[in-house]
C-alpha cells in the first residue's frame, strides 16, 4: 500500500505559530477533544476514509499542549483512521500517562484486543452519526461494541448533527454506559440559543445524569464570528450563548478541548491560543472553568489520579 498520500483539495492546515493565550489555564487542564492524523507514512490513512488529511503527528500535539499550558489530553480517533487506532494507540503510549484515548471498534474486536487498548489508556469508545464522514454503522454493531466495552468501564462517545438527534435519542437513551456528546450536538448557531430546537438538545442532556457534553468547536459551529485569528480575544460571539447554557446547567459534566488539528475546516484555520481565550467567555467564573478544565476531564479519563 502506498503510504504517499494527498490532502484532501482545499484541505486547511493546522496553525504553525500560534499564539498564547491570554488567559492563563488553571493548573492541571485537559486539552479533553484533540486528534493525531498519521503521520501518514507511519501510520496510514484507511481505504475507508472519507478525506485525506495533513499530518498531525503526536509530537506536534505535545508541543501545542505545552505552548498552551494544558497538562494533559484526551485523544480521540479520527475518522481518517477508521478503526486501526495505532496513531492514538501510539500517542498514548508516548505521552507518560499524561493522555488518554477514545477509540474506534468494530464488533468483532476481541476483548483481548479491547484490554490491550485500556491498558494503553483508552476510556471510550466513538460512535459516528455524522455521513460527511463515515458510512452508517448498524445499531446493532453498535450495542455489541457496547457488550464489549462495558466491563472496562468505559463510556460512548457520539458525534451527530443537530438534526439527527430526535431519530438517534432513543437509541443513545438504551446504550447502558456513559455517554459523551461531540461539539454540543452541533446546534445551529443562527438559530435562538433559547429557543425550541436547543432546548430539546438540554432535554437530551435532562435524560440521564451521565449524559456529558464536550462545549467544542466553535470554530466549526459559527455563523457570524468573529474568527480567532488577528489577535481576536472574543471570538465566535454567537457560539457563546449556546456553551453557556450547557456549561451553567451541567456544571460537573462538560469538557472542553481545542479540537486540533481541526479536521475538514472549510472557511478558516483557528490560532489555538486565541480559541482557548473562548474559555471564560462560556465560562464566566473560575469554579465553573475549573471544573470544565481539570476536574470534570479527571473524574472521566482519570479517576485514579491524586
Ligand atoms: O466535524 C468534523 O469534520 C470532525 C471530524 C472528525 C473526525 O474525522 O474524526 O472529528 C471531529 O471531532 C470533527
Amino acid at each position: 500500500m502506498s503510504t504517499d498520500f494527498e490532502k484532501t483539495p482545499g484541505w486547511l492546515d493546522w496553525c504553525a505559530d500560534p499564539s498564547r493565550p491570554a488567559y492563563r489555564l488553571p493548573r492541571g487542564a485537559v486539552d479533553a477533544h484533540c486528534h493525531v492524523f498519521g503521520p501518514g507514512g507511519e501510520f496510514p490513512y484507511a481505504p475507508e476514509r472519507k478525506y485525506t488529511p495533513c499530518d498531525a503527528s503526536k509530537e506536534q500535539l505535545f508541543a501545542l499542549r505545552d505552548h498552551l499550558g494544558f497538562s494533559r489530553n484526551v485523544v480521540v480517533q479520527a475518522t481518517c483512521h477508521g478503526a486501526d487506532n495505532r496513531a492514538v494507540v501510539d500517542a498514548l503510549r508516548a505521552s507518560g500517562g499524561l493522555a488518554r484515548g477514545v477509540a474506534t471498534l468494530r464488533p468483532d474486536v476481541t476483548d483481548a484486543e479491547v484490554r490491550e487498548l485500556h491498558e494503553a489508556g483508552v476510556r471510550g469508545v466513538r460512535f459516528n452519526f455524522v455521513a460527511r464522514l463515515v458510512d452508517a454503522a448498524p445499531k446493532r454493531d453498535l450495542l455489541d461494541v457496547v457488550e464489549k466495552i462495558a466491563p472496562y468501564g468505559w463510556h460512548v462517545v457520539v458525534y451527530f448533527e443537530a438534526a439527527d438527534l430526535a431519530d438517534l435519542r432513543d437509541f443513545f437513551l438504551s446504550i447502558p454506559v456513559p455517554l459523551v456528546v461531540d461539539h454540543m450536538g452541533r446546534p445551529d448557531t443562527a438559530k435562538d440559543p433559547d429557543g425550541p430546537d436547543f432546548e430539546t438538545f438540554l432535554d437530551f442532556l435532562r435524560a440521564r445524569p451521565d449524559i456529558w457534553c464536550k462545549v467544542t468547536c466553535p470554530e466549526r459551529l459559527t455563523t457570524s464570528g468573529p474568527p480567532a485569528l488577528g489577535g481576536e480575544r472574543a471570538a465566535y460571539r454567537d457560539v457563546v450563548p449556546f456553551a453557556r447554557r450547557v456549561v451553567e446547567e451541567f456544571p460537573d459534566r462538560v469538557l472542553w478541548g481545542t479540537d486540533w488539528p481541526h479536521p475538514n475546516l472549510t472557511d478558516h484555520m483557528p490560532d489555538d491560543g486565541l480559541l482557548v481565550d473562548f474559555v471564560p467567555h462560556i465560562a464566566p467564573t473560575a469554579e465553573l472553568r475549573h471544573k470544565l478544565l481539570v476536574d470534570n476531564p479527571m473524574r472521566l479519563y482519570w479517576p485514579d489520579a491524586d
